[in-house]
């Protein structure tokens, strides 16, 4: 975040209609997370402005050090590195194989070695995990999790902590984002046999959808998307986004990175993608999402 002075000086810049408006829903006790998106999506200010004027409005109203901890990560986005064409992390070299520019899409190589991916897929199948169960969406009503024909697969969850190699590729991914592990949701694992799918769906979360709020309102928005493969598919399964005519085929040990939002933090609909059929073989993959804030 900027620091006390150049907040004071961002806050003071606004409309005296805007200032009122931060002070009044202060007041009501509305989230500064919740009114930082409301004022990005007007159209008015970027994300960095709107964060700015609130972390000083809250400092204003509650002392000295209360605007600066209200914002947990102190870049706006996510991003990955793409000046070289490979990345050194966590004593590997992961390699950039395909860049999309917007919305923007990368492929990367070499992210997990193969026994790491084993070592995934078979924390899951143990009695240590809760284990697989059949994959849900979550509801538009009420934000429940909902069993969708869309989504055929199987899923399961691994908590943060919960075994040391899913930390460390936390850890890993969190680097490689330049965003802090904190702020990721658990992996959630999806395990696809042979016709299952997931399809074409939006990661992202509506503000404008009654049940997608209490979501939003743990953590705010899925600004990015990591999807790790876990497993080699013989045949279909690729991870498909209709809108862009692409098609990435499951590659263990690759990962598929794409931003959900734009820098902003407001949905990007060009994000559309799903997973297709799975004709022969068995895809489990990984999903990680990257969130505005600390997640849990
Ligand atoms: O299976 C895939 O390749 C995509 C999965 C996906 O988009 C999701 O689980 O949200
Ligand atoms: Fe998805």
């Amino acid at each position: 975040m900027p620091d006390a002075f150049a907040t004071a000086a961002v806050l003071a810049s606004l409309p005296p209609s805007w200032q009122d408006w931060i002070a009044a829903n202060l007041a009501r006790g509305c989230s500064p997370l919740d009114m930082a998106n409301s004022m990005a999506r007007s159209g008015q200010y970027t994300m960095e402005v709107a964060r700015a004027a609130l972390a000083e409005a809250v400092r204003q109203r509650g002392g000295a050090d209360a605007g600066a901890s209200i914002f947990t990560p102190a870049q706006v986005m996510p991003f990955i590195d793409t000046t070289r064409n490979k990345i050194v992390v966590d004593q590997r070299e992961v390699e950039i194989l395909f860049v999309l520019k917007s919305p923007q899409v990368i492929l990367l190589g070499n992210v997990l070695g193969s026994e790491e991916c084993d070592a995934i897929v078979a924390h899951c199948e143990s009695g240590s995990s809760s284990g697989y169960s059949r994959s849900t969406v979550t509801g538009a009503d009420d934000g429940s999790s909902v069993v969708h024909e869309g989504r055929t697969s199987e899923m399961a969850f691994i908590e943060r902590g919960e075994v040391d190699i899913a930390e460390r590729i936390e850890r890993r991914l969190a680097a490689l984002a330049h965003w802090p592990a904190e702020c990721g949701e658990p992996f959630q694992l999806q395990k696809y046999a042979s016709t299952q799918e997931y399809r074409p769906h939006y990661d992202w979360l509506d503000p404008d959808t009654t049940g997608h709020r209490s979501h939003l309102a743990r953590g705010g928005q899925r600004l990015a998307t990591f999807i790790l493969y876990l497993t080699e598919v013989e045949q279909g399964g690729g991870t498909i986004f209709p809108g862009l005519g692409l098609e990435v085929y499951p590659k263990k040990g690759s990962a598929l990175w794409f931003l959900n939002t734009d820098s902003n933090h407001q949905p990007d609909r060009q994000t559309l993608h799903g997973g297709a059929p799975v004709v022969t073989g068995t895809k489990i993959i990984a999903n990680k999402w990257l969130r505005q804030e600390r997640y849990g």
